[in-house]
């Protein structure tokens, strides 16, 4: 993926995504910008997964998956063929509802991607160490960790674990992070903490986030961009959508009538 300085994080034009016979969403067309943490809402089913996996293409993996319309990440075709899934990939990173990280060590998991994108013999046990360092320190993790850089990932606690499934990402600098629901497994201070890495990263990335939690999104998203039957509704500033949303199909559902 080219590094050029783009307007947009992302940006679709009437992207269209079918499930076999059914049309999970319809000529979405959006903005996303960068430096910026952008919420989908939505009521259960409206297609925010589904969006946000179009993003490093991984609804492909079903075969029976067929989208149309453009998708560019950083003014780039994701779907142009010079572009390779493993350079897509790397370049929009991904973070699950349940914290995955690999049942290996700490320092494992946050060299894992180096290993397998960047050239091995410039992985010297220097860059490595000092990637692990890096990445752990940005998710506010190295002072925790940086005894226990050999214990299973697994082992750690969940808001522990989420971190590090997003230091495990940063090596590879990224552009765009995607998060599914990233909070939903974590209590309360585990949601506060990462929200408050949320904003750090946003400094440099284009972040994306699909969250059912109306406090989080006003918490902290910039841009919120609400979905009704795979149909995007409205996308604006996080304080106009709450407080004067345009359509009242919006107003229907941050005031909770529905969904
Ligand atoms: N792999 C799949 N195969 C077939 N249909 C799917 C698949 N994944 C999602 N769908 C359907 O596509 C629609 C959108 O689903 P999606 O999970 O994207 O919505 P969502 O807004 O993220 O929902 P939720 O908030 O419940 O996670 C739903 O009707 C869902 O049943």
């Amino acid at each position: 993926m080219s590094s050029a300085p783009a307007a947009f994080g992302i940006e679709t034009r009437a992207l269209n995504l079918w499930y076999g016979d059914f049309q999970a969403l319809r000529d979405v067309s959006l903005r996303i910008r960068p430096q910026l943490i952008t919420s989908l809402i939505g009521p259960s089913g409206c297609g925010k997964s589904t969006l946000l996996r179009c993003f490093n293409r991984v609804n492909e993996r079903y075969g029976y998956v067929r989208t149309t319309g453009a998708i560019e990440v950083l003014g780039q075709n994701i779907y142009a063929p010079e572009v390779s899934l493993v350079a897509l990939r790397k370049a929009v990173g991904m973070v699950f509802q349940r914290p995955n990280p690999l049942p290996i060590s700490v320092y494992e998991n946050v060299v894992f991607g180096l290993r397998v994108h960047a050239d091995r013999k410039q992985l010297t046990r220097a860059v490595l160490d000092e990637a692990v360092e890096t990445a752990l320190g940005e998710v506010g993790l190295w002072a925790d960790l940086k005894d226990r850089l050999h214990a299973r990932a697994t082992s750690l606690q969940l808001e522990q674990q989420q971190k590090l499934c997003i230091a495990r990402l940063l090596p590879l600098k990224p552009s765009v992070i995607l998060m599914d629901e990233p909070c939903s497994a974590l209590d309360t201070a585990g949601t506060r903490a990462v929200e408050e890495l949320m904003f750090v990263l946003k400094q440099r990335f284009t972040i994306l986030i699909v969250t059912h939690n109306m406090s989080q999104a006003r918490r902290v998203s910039d841009e919120c961009v609400f979905m009704l039957l795979g149909e995007v509704v409205e996308h604006t500033r996080t304080e106009q959508l709450f407080l004067t949303p345009h359509d009242t199909r919006t107003a229907d559902y941050v005031e909770g009538r529905y969904g």
